[in-house]
């Protein structure tokens, strides 16, 4: 292939990406997830689809910042379609390193290509962003994206306006590729904690050892849970909502004998194919939790209940733009039943984990508080594994984790972890 010819397909592939990246954007602001939008670009070649998405994870994390530096730039709003690739441009411009002359010429064409409306914007688009172009240190000097006020206000109410910005700058930093091993075999870094980090770019089914199921992907947060939950061989333990299986998977690598139950059957799925590729085994129920009871009392229950998702906003920076936090009251009451539901089936002594991938103590301290007062005899454990630093372990007990932890290692998810004694008296 010649040079000119090299170019015209790089370029093509560019321009199906930005393409791809402004459906799902699209579908954001519609209210979708990127991964409910992710059929929008099917018809793409997997790297491009790939690529697609990337672009409109980085865009999702710095929007309102390229809002700050378009708005002075439009004398009115444009059409949404034209905002996004306002957008776009901006964010590959500024945050990416695309080279203008190529960002802004794809923009009008896109401008162009999107209706008689677009070709009548595309001399405007063209006019902003030569403009945008050449707002480098404007940019710099802006900071990371707010969170919205029902998130943040708790967090800073929580841990203080410094803790909730250093959160912003780790959402908008985006998150590494995490795997947790089966036994040695891994890629990546080894971090404390025993999980194994590499670039995000990564291609997660070339990685060695991927066919063979020497490891899975999994957040070095969300591997805490089983790790402070320390699984024996041979134990009976459920994992009450478990898919798509990262912890079940930990659960049965350590030997114990493991059922997994999840209220979506397709969700189950998911866990049964992870199990097969890493070649271990649970039972596996399609249940509500909280009508299921087990022949035997358990020795461990591992609770990862639903919640906001809040912790994970570094990988699904669409969050705060779908959500406004209705519906947190019916989450917290639904966590509170099935901490309630998990402790009956526990043997007397027995141990429960309860775990969440939220920012919100309302989700995870308070949780914790409220539970032990309503179960006399209840005991929280100090949270112990390798890696756990003193600094992470919250006045009452459990382990808060936040995307700014780490921060020289690229961060983690927000989780919070309360290991849970029942107590050995029979009642
Ligand atoms: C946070 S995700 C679990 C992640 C999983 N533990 C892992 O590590 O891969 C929560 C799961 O709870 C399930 N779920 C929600 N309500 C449930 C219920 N009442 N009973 C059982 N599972 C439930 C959801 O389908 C979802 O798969």
């Amino acid at each position: 292939m010649d040079k000119a010819q090299g170019k015209t397909v790089r370029d093509g592939t560019r321009d199906g990406a930005r393409k791809g990246a402004l459906r799902l954007l699209g579908a954001v602001d519609e209210g979708a997830t990127l991964d409910e939008a992710a059929a929008l670009t099917e018809r793409l070649s997997p790297p491009d689809r790939a690529r697609a998405r990337r672009l409109a994870l980085e865009v999702l994390r710095r929007a309102d910042r390229a809002d700050l530096l378009l708005a002075p730039l439009l004398a009115r709003r444009p059409r949404p379609e034209i905002m996004r690739i306002l957008r776009l441009a901006t964010v590959e411009m500024l945050a990416l390193g695309e080279a203008p002359h190529g960002a802004v010429n794809a923009a009008v064409a896109l401008a162009r290509a999107s209706g008689p409306k677009g070709q009548a914007a595309a001399g405007m688009v063209n006019a902003v962003l030569r403009k945008i172009a050449g707002a480098a240190e404007a940019w710099a000097r802006l900071s990371p994206q707010k969170m919205p006020p029902w998130l943040r206000a708790p967090i800073v109410a929580a841990w203080g306006e410094d803790i909730a910005r250093a959160i912003e700058a780790a959402h908008e930093a985006g998150a590494a590729l995490d795997l947790t091993p089966r036994d040695a075999d891994c890629p990546g870094e080894a971090l404390p904690t025993g999980s194994h980090r590499l670039p995000a770019a990564a291609q997660v089914s070339a990685l060695p050892g991927y066919a063979e199921g020497n490891w899975w992907v999994q957040d070095a947060a969300a591997a805490l849970a089983v790790r402070v939950l320390d699984p024996q061989p041979a134990e009976a333990i459920a994992d009450l909502c478990a898919a798509p299986g990262g912890k079940t998977l930990q659960l049965a690598a350590a030997g114990a004998e493991v059922t997994a139950l999840d209220i979506s059957e397709p969700r189950l799925a998911r866990v049964a194919e992870n199990l097969a590729r890493c070649r271990l085994s649970a039972r596996l129920v399609a249940a509500d939790a909280l009508d299921w009871h087990p022949d035997q009392p358990l020795d461990a229950v591992l609770l990862d209940a639903p919640c906001s998702a809040t912790g994970t906003i570094r990988r699904h920076p669409e969050l705060p733009r779908i959500r406004d936090g209705a519906g947190l009251a019916e989450l917290t009451g639904l966590q509170a039943r099935l901490i309630d539901h998990a402790l009956t089936l526990l043997k007397p002594g027995g141990r429960l984990v309860y775990a969440t991938c939220s920012l919100l103590p309302a989700e995870g301290e308070d949780q914790l508080a409220a539970a032990l007062a309503r179960h006399p005899g209840l005991a929280v454990e100090p949270p112990r594994a390798t890696g756990i630093e003193p600094g992470w372990i919250t006045p009452g007990g459990g382990l808060r984790l936040r995307p700014d932890l780490w921060p020289e290692r690229g961060g983690m998810d927000g989780f919070f972890i309360a290991r849970l004694r029942k107590s050995a008296e029979r009642t």
